[in-house]
């Protein structure tokens, strides 16, 4: 496809991202065609299989309208450097997050809430439906179409349900973090509900869910206390449930999104053409590992300098009875104790807070 490079939508970890203008309306490699503008996800060499991945994963949500459409691919040299290019679906309503931004309230109205949350809970039923878990649900990664339908985008980090993440990694926002996920680095289809519960209540008070800046006593208080986010008291009783169930502890237990959609709290914009895909059987919880998968097991946290995290553990913490295991939550404190002794473990900056890759 012949293609002009417009103007610089974002930039994330692994590439950037512009307006893409088509000089002639044709076919891109999918086969799909293409519309008059479009946006471009590029990177370099080094991220090559990060967004070859995210775009066999796009590949798999074609039609589905609450999840952002790729029309093909390319690659390009830029200045002698060769970039891989993603065609992506325009979503010209900008990010949740810059919605939120721009309320002159602190908050949005609940109606709307709801609205968008059943837009995401849509697509996130399809995700898990085919076997995806999103890994990174926020609020700068629910686009808006021109007309302000929702637009789940951003699938760099991704993975097939019960794929083991590579290195052990840590993906996504500490922010959004599941408690299973923080202790016991189980990032099944659950964490993707918790990370909504975050996002609906963030939309709700304008604010993060946790206010903590001292990143090892947030991801104590998220993977070993019994605190769950604070529910926004100006919500309805319908919301706070919703949230209720959004945030329990136990993943076993958490509400799958086929659920939620049924929750009252979207009953008011609920349509007459639902379709909603039913839930997976046994793919919503990976099951326990013997493998150490815990944010504190980590044998392989980048230090970039020493004692920089200040942090002591107060009390004896007891093991979750929802850790798979039941284990890990005192093996989790003895890491932190650990961890924030002496390493810090490689956080880059993304909007006003942390994202771990
Ligand atoms: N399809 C799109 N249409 C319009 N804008 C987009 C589109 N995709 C991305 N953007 C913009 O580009 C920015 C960067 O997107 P990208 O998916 O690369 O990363 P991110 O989600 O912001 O960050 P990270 O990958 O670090 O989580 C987004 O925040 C958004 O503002």
């Amino acid at each position: 496809m012949d293609w002009v490079r417009g103007e610089t939508l974002g930039r994330g970890s692994f590439g950037t991202v512009n307006l893409a203008i088509p000089r002639v309306k044709t076919s891109a490699s999918s086969g799909t065609s293409t519309p008059q503008l479009m946006a471009v996800k590029s990177c370099c060499a080094s991220n090559f299989a990060s967004l070859i991945n995210e775009k066999s994963i796009l590949d798999e949500f074609r039609d589905c309208p609450e999840i952002i459409q790729c029309y093909g691919d390319s690659y390009s040299y830029d200045n002698g450097e060769k970039l891989y290019n993603v065609f992506l679906e325009y979503a010209s309503g900008g990010s949740l997050s810059d919605k939120l931004k721009n309320s002159s309230d602190r908050g949005l109205p609940e109606i709307q809430i709801s609205n968008y949350t059943k837009g995401i809970l849509r697509g996130l039923n399809r995700i898990h439906k085919k076997g995806f878990v999103h890994c990174d649900m926020k609020l700068q990664n629910i686009l808006l179409s021109q007309d302000g339908a929702v637009k789940i985008a951003d699938f760099g980090l991704a993975k097939r349900i019960g794929q083991a993440s590579i290195g052990f990694e840590l993906r996504g926002t500490p922010l959004y973090m599941s408690p299973e996920m923080v202790a016991g680095g189980n990032q099944g289809t659950p964490a993707d509900i918790w990370a909504v519960g975050c996002l609906v209540a963030e939309m709700a008070t304008g604010a993060p869910v946790w206010r903590s800046t001292d990143m090892a006593a947030l991801l104590m208080k998220i993977g070993i206390g019994d605190e769950v986010p604070e529910i926004p008291a100006n919500f309805s009783a319908e919301g706070k449930d919703f949230l209720g169930k959004c945030f329990i502890k136990d993943p076993t237990r958490r509400w799958t999104a086929k659920m939620l959609l049924d929750h009252p709290f979207l009953a008011s914009c609920q349509d007459e053409d639902d379709d909603i895909p039913p839930p997976l059987k046994d793919a919503q919880v990976e099951g326990p590992s013997t493998s150490p998968r815990s944010a504190f097991d980590f044998p392989d946290w980048t230090s970039q300098q020493s004692s920089s995290l200040t942090f002591s553990i107060t009390s004896t913490a007891e093991s979750s009875s929802w850790f798979p295991g039941g284990s890990g939550s005192k093996f989790g404190a003895e890491r932190v104790r650990e961890l924030v002794s002496d390493q810090q473990p490689d956080w880059s900056v993304s909007d006003d807070w942390v994202t771990i890759r």
